[in-house]
C-alpha cells in the first residue's frame, strides 16, 4: 500500500481521500488552513466540506506540506483552477523526490488560457514527476464519499503513469477508466461548468426539460468545437468526462454550478450568488477563458457567449435566452459532421 498526499481538503479533495484510505492507502490531507486540519483529525469529519462524511482513520489532515509531502509515492493535487500554481509552487519547494501527480481540479486559467495539467508543467521541475494524470468524470463529492457507484477517467500522455493512477483509485464503489486524450479528458470536464451554469439559469427562469435538455446537447457541440480546435480527440466528448459530466453537472442539486446558475435565474447578482455559495464555482471564470478562446480561435460558442454576457457584461437571463432562440437556422447534421471531420460530411 502507498504513501499518498491529497492538497486541498474541500469537498472534492476529502471524498478522493476516503476512495484512497478504502483501499488501504495511508493518505494525507494537506489543507493550507490549520484550523482546519485539526477539526479534521479530531473528530474525523470535515465539517465544512463534506460533513456528512466519517472519515476513516487512515486519513490524516497536515497543514505542514513538507510533512504531508514525505515519502509519499503519489500526489493528488484537488484545489480550485485559480489555486493551482500557487500551490505547485509550494510543492516544488519542499518535494525533491519523484513521484506520481494526479489533478482532480476541473477549470480552465483565464489569464494563461491554460489547461490546468499546462499550468502544472509550467510550474513543477520535470525531474520530480514523469506525466501529470487527470482524474475526471462524473462525480458528485457527496455521493463518491457514501460510496456510491461511481464512474471516472484518468489520463496522461504515457500509460504507464495513467495505470498507476487507475490501480491507486479503482474499488468497487469506484470505476476507474483510461484515456490517452488528456487533452479532451481536461477541457470536457472543465467546460461542462458552463453549462451547467446555464442550466440553473434555465431552472431558475422556471423553464423545463426541454429547454435543460437542448442545453446540454447544443452544449456538448460548442464544448467539441472548441475542444477538436485545441486537439482533443472528438470521440472523447461522447465518454464519461464529456457527455457523462455534462449529465451528471446540469441534472443536479448536488452541483455548485448549477447551484450558483439557478440563483442567477431567478435574478440575484453574481457576487451575492458566490458569496452565498462559499465553496468553488469554476464555471465562472471558466466562461470567461472559454470566451476569450473561442474569440482567438474563432469558434462558435453561443451558448458560453451568452453567458459570458450575463455574469460579465450586465445581460438578464432572459434576454440571453431570447438571443439563443433568435439566432439564424441551422443545419443540424452539418454542425456535428464539423466537429468530427470530413470523413462525416454528407
Ligand atoms: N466537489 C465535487 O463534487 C467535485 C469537484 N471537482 C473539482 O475539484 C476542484 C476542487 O473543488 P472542491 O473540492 O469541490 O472545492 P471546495 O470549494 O469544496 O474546496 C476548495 C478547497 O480548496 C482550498 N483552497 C482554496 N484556495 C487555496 C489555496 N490558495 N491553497 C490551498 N488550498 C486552497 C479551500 O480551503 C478548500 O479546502 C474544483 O476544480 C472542482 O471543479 C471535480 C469533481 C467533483
Ligand atoms: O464536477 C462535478 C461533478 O462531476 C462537480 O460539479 P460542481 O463543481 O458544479 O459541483
Amino acid at each position: 500500500m502507498a504513501n499518498v498526499a491529497v492538497l486541498g481538503a474541500g469537498s472534492w479533495g476529502t471524498a478522493l481521500s476516503v476512495v484512497l484510505a478504502d483501499n488501504y492507502h495511508d493518505v494525507r490531507l494537506w489543507t493550507h488552513r490549520k484550523d482546519q486540519a485539526q477539526q479534521i483529525n479530531e473528530t474525523h469529519h470535515n465539517e465544512k466540506y463534506l460533513q456528512e462524511v466519517s472519515l476513516p482513520s487512515n486519513i490524516v489532515a497536515y497543514n505542514d506540506m513538507e510533512a504531508a509531502l514525505q515519502d509519499v509515492t503519489a500526489v493528488v493535487v484537488v484545489v480550485p483552477t485559480k489555486a493551482i500554481r500557487e500551490v505547485c509552487q509550494q510543492m516544488k519547494s519542499v518535494l525533491s523526490h519523484k513521484v506520481t501527480i494526479i489533478h482532480a481540479t476541473k477549470g480552465i486559467d483565464p489569464d494563461s488560457l491554460k489547461r490546468v495539467s499546462e499550468m502544472m508543467e509550467e510550474e513543477l521541475p520535470d525531474d520530480i514527476y514523469e506525466d501529470i494524470v487527470v482524474l475526471s468524470g462524473p462525480s458528485h463529492a457527496e455521493e463518491v464519499g457514501l460510496r456510491q457507484p461511481t464512474t471516472v477517467t484518468v489520463s496522461s500522455h504515457t500509460m504507464k503513469e495513467a495505470e498507476i493512477a487507475q490501480d491507486l483509485f479503482i474499488n468497487e464503489h469506484f470505476r476507474v477508466y483510461t484515456n490517452p486524450d488528456v487533452v479532451g479528458v481536461e477541457l470536457g470536464g472543465a467546460l461542462k461548468n458552463i453549462i451547467a451554469l446555464g442550466a440553473g439559469i434555465s431552472d431558475g427562469l422556471g423553464y423545463g426539460d426541454n429547454a435543460k435538455s437542448a442545453l446540454i446537447t447544443r452544449g456538448l457541440a460548442e464544448i467539441a468545437r472548441l475542444g477538436t480546435s485545441m486537439g482533443a480527440n472528438p470521440l472523447t466528448f461522447a465518454g464519461l468526462t464529456g457527455v457523462g459530466d455534462l449529465i451528471v453537472t446540469c441534472t443536479s442539486q448536488h452541483s455548485r454550478n448549477w447551484r450558483a446558475g439557478n440563483m442567477l435565474g431567478k435574478g440575484y447578482d453574481l457576487h451575492d450568488v458566490l458569496e452565498h455559495m462559499g465553496m468553488v464555482v469554476e464555471g465562472v471564470r471558466t466562461t470567461n477563458a472559454a470566451y476569450k478562446l473561442s474569440q482567438s480561435q474563432q469558434i462558435e460558442m453561443p451558448i458560453t457567449q451568452g453567458i459570458e454576457q450575463l455574469l460579465f457584461h450586465g445581460a438578464a437571463p432572459k434576454e440571453v435566452v431570447d438571443q439563443l432562440m433568435t439566432r439564424g437556422r441551422r443545419h443540424e447534421m452539418e454542425d456535428l459532421a464539423n466537429i468530427l471531420g470530413d470523413q462525416y460530411s454528407s
